[in-house]
This record gives C-alpha cells, sequence and structure tokens, in this order.
C-alpha cells in the first residue's frame, strides 16, 4: 500500500477527499461550506438538572476546539451527537445525516475518542485497535492491517504487543487516538486528548491531529482545557458556560484586537521608547515580562517604532501585530454575563443557504 507521506495510507486521502467534497459546493465563483454539524434547540436533563440548556450550534469543516470550564457540559455535548445520552429536546443534522434520528450512520462516520480509558484487559495494543477495525465492518486480514497503519501513525514501536494494562498514560491516549481514527472517519470527537501528557507527547498528538486536518481534510471537534492547544491547531472554537453557548467564532476574529496592535519586546530599558510612543499619542501598556504592547498602531507602521528605538538606543528584541490572549477571552467570557460573540463560520454558512 502506497503511503501519503505521513504514514497513513493512501486510501485514506481519498476516501477524505471524497467526503471533503460532499461538504463544499461550488457556485459560479463562490465557495460555500456547509456544516458539518449544525443542531438547535438541545436540553439534556438528568435528573431534572440541565446539563445543556437550549444549545444551538454550527461547526465548519477543520479543527474545532470546544472549550469550557469544569461541569460546563462538553461531553454531554458530545456523548448527545453521538447518542450516548438521550436528550429531552433538539434536532439537526450532523454529516448531513438528520440528528438524533440517524444517529446509528452518524456514529459510522465519527471517530470518537473519550475521556476515559476505554479498553479490555488481557488484549495487546494492535489487538485492541483491530478489533475497534472489525466492529465497524472490516474484514480480519485487512482489519490488522489498518490496526498497523495506525499504530505507525501513531509512533508505537514494539509496545504494541504488549498488554495494555502495562502501557503510560501516554501509551492509553495514543491507542485511544488509533481505534478511534482506525475506519477512517471524516469527522473526530476528541475528548481532552492531550491530557496527562509530556511536552513532547503533547506536540505530537497536536501534530498528527493537524494532519488529519490540513491533509487529509478531516474535521475535528477538539473538547479540551489546555488553551494553548486550542492555539495551535484549531480553526474555530466553541466556549460552553453552565450548559449555554457563549461563543461560537473562528480564533482569527478572536483573537484580533480590536484596534491596530503592536507586541514589542525590547533588551533593558524601555522607557524611552515608551516615552516616545506616549508623545506620539499611542497608549503603551506594560506586561508583568516588560514586554509593551502599543495600541492604535498599524503593523505596517513599524517604521516609526525602530526610529523611535534608535532615537532612544532601545534595543528590540522581537516585534509583531499584537493577539488578544485566549486565557483573558476564556475568563471573561466564563465568569461575565450572557455574552454571546458573532461566529463569522455560522455566518459564513448561513450567508450561503
Ligand atoms: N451521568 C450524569 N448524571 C448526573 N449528572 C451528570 C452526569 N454527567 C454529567 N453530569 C452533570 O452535567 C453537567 C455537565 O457535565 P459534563 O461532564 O458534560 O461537563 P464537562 O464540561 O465535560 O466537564 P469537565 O470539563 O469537568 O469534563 C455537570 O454538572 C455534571 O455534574
Amino acid at each position: 500500500m502506497m503511503e501519503s507521506g505521513d504514514g497513513l495510507p493512501n486510501h485514506c486521502a481519498i476516501a477524505t477527499v471524497t467526503i471533503h467534497a460532499c461538504f463544499v459546493i461550488h457556485y459560479v465563483g463562490v465557495v460555500i461550506i456547509d456544516a458539518v454539524v449544525q443542531v438547535e434547540g438541545i436540553t439534556k436533563l438528568y435528573r431534572g438538572v440541565p446539563a445543556l440548556r437550549d444549545v444551538s450550534l454550527t461547526v465548519a469543516p477543520g479543527i474545532t476546539g470546544l472549550l469550557g470550564p469544569n461541569g460546563s457540559g462538553k461531553s454531554t455535548m458530545i456523548k448527545a451527537l453521538l447518542g450516548l445520552v438521550k436528550t429531552q429536546s433538539g434536532a439537526g443534522q450532523v454529516l448531513g445525516h438528520t440528528w438524533p434520528g440517524d444517529v446509528r450512520q452518524i456514529r459510522d462516520l465519527v471517530g470518537y475518542l473519550p475521556e476515559d480509558d476505554c479498553y479490555i484487559t488481557g488484549l495487546v495494543g494492535v489487538e485492541s485497535v483491530a478489533l475497534m477495525a472489525r466492529l465497524s465492518g472490516l474484514a480480519g486480514t485487512e482489519a490488522l492491517r489498518r490496526a498497523h497503519e495506525m499504530m505507525d501513525f501513531c509512533d508505537f514501536g514494539e509496545e504494541r504487543y504488549r498488554e495494555i494494562q502495562s502501557y503510560s498514560t501516554g501509551m492509553r491516549q495514543k491507542l485511544k487516538f488509533a481505534q478511534a481514527l482506525v475506519h477512517d472517519p471524516p469527522l473526530m470527537i476528541l475528548d481532552e486528548p492531550t491530557t496527562g501528557l509530556d511536552p513532547d507527547q503533547r506536540a505530537a498528538m497536536l501534530s498528527r491531529i493537524g494532519t488529519l486536518a490540513r491533509r487529509h481534510g478531516k474535521s475535528v471537534i477538539l473538547s479540551t482545557h489546555i488553551l494553548p492547544d486550542v492555539r495551535a491547531v484549531c480553526d474555530n472554537v466553541i466556549i460552553l458556560v453552565g450548559g449555554t453557548v457563549r461563543v461560537v467564532d473562528s480564533l482569527e476574529n478572536l483573537s484580533r484586537p480590536s484596534s491596530p496592535t503592536l507586541h514589542v519586546t525590547t533588551l533593558g530599558d524601555s522607557s524611552g521608547l515608551v516615552a516616545k510612543a506616549t508623545d506620539a499619542g499611542f497608549l503603551v501598556l506594560q506586561s508583568d515580562d516588560g514586554s509593551l504592547r502599543i495600541e492604535g498602531i498599524e503593523a505596517t507602521d513599524t517604521e516609526r517604532v525602530w526610529q523611535w528605538a534608535a532615537e532612544t538606543q532601545t534595543s528590540i528584541r522581537r516585534m509583531q501585530p499584537a493577539l488578544n490572549s485566549l486565557d483573558k477571552i476564556f475568563m471573561d467570557v466564563a465568569k461575565g454575563p450572557q455574552s454571546l460573540l458573532t461566529n463569522d463560520a455560522t455566518e459564513s454558512l448561513n450567508a450561503g443557504q
């Protein structure tokens, strides 16, 4: 079997191209991106207590970060989409299938990595992945071949022949990932896939997620508390708080400051530069680490900053357009009033309908 250069076999690439074609409709000169998930009015009560309150959301193709404080309803939302919990209300579509009516077909098209461990004691790693392949309809030899391919993609060596009970946390996360991917689904729903991973393993996991989305056209819903992971790979962000959707927007939109701002890191004293920028009418904020945010100045206007630095003998180490901090957005949203931010992904989808 030929490979596509990143450990995934070519049939995987072909399948995802085909799937992608189903979700991107070309009209003359206009590309309308269809939604991967579009649901409305989902309410889920656990013994009368709401975990999801009239949730409506649209997930565009690409990688979407699903964020929220503990208990905000992320896992319940995922389980609801997969029909693993029954909801009191809600309707919509997932990958073009009616939700919740066609939930069995939907499950066939989704690779789910649950938050908790899920394996059968006594099996070795590759047997466990092959079992998942067989459960999703592949015949014995093909299931085993595919399981090995997925284990290669997840950087398993000889450990694939060890019993899973002996696996480290990182290996168990990789195993769940291989299990979720083995049937080549167009949509992956990953619940905390990097929890418990060391920095190298975490980077490798994020790189795999990026590869699946960018090279193989898969869509990913990534539920996580780790905001740098969202910054690293996500295109869009959904924030749930108290069972309601507070934000659905692209990461690019959320990151863009309300006015153009430069982030400048200097070596040593920067007071001269601060004075020059302030005299020129710009608001300058100094961070705890000593770096500066010069607000109101366009990224194309860096010449002026270099000039001020030269005039005040300030050494600039780095200068780049400033981004809003995802941590701050998250904290503001989590503690703030009902603030539904606009959703450029949803708007572009709605505009095309
Ligand atoms: N099986 C259950 N029975 C009763 N209540 C539940 C059950 N599962 C979840 N809940 C409650 O529903 C709410 C949402 O929980 P959920 O696990 O969906 O949140 P979460 O955002 O995934 O949390 P975390 O980030 O901690 O995993 C919480 O108040 C939780 O206690």
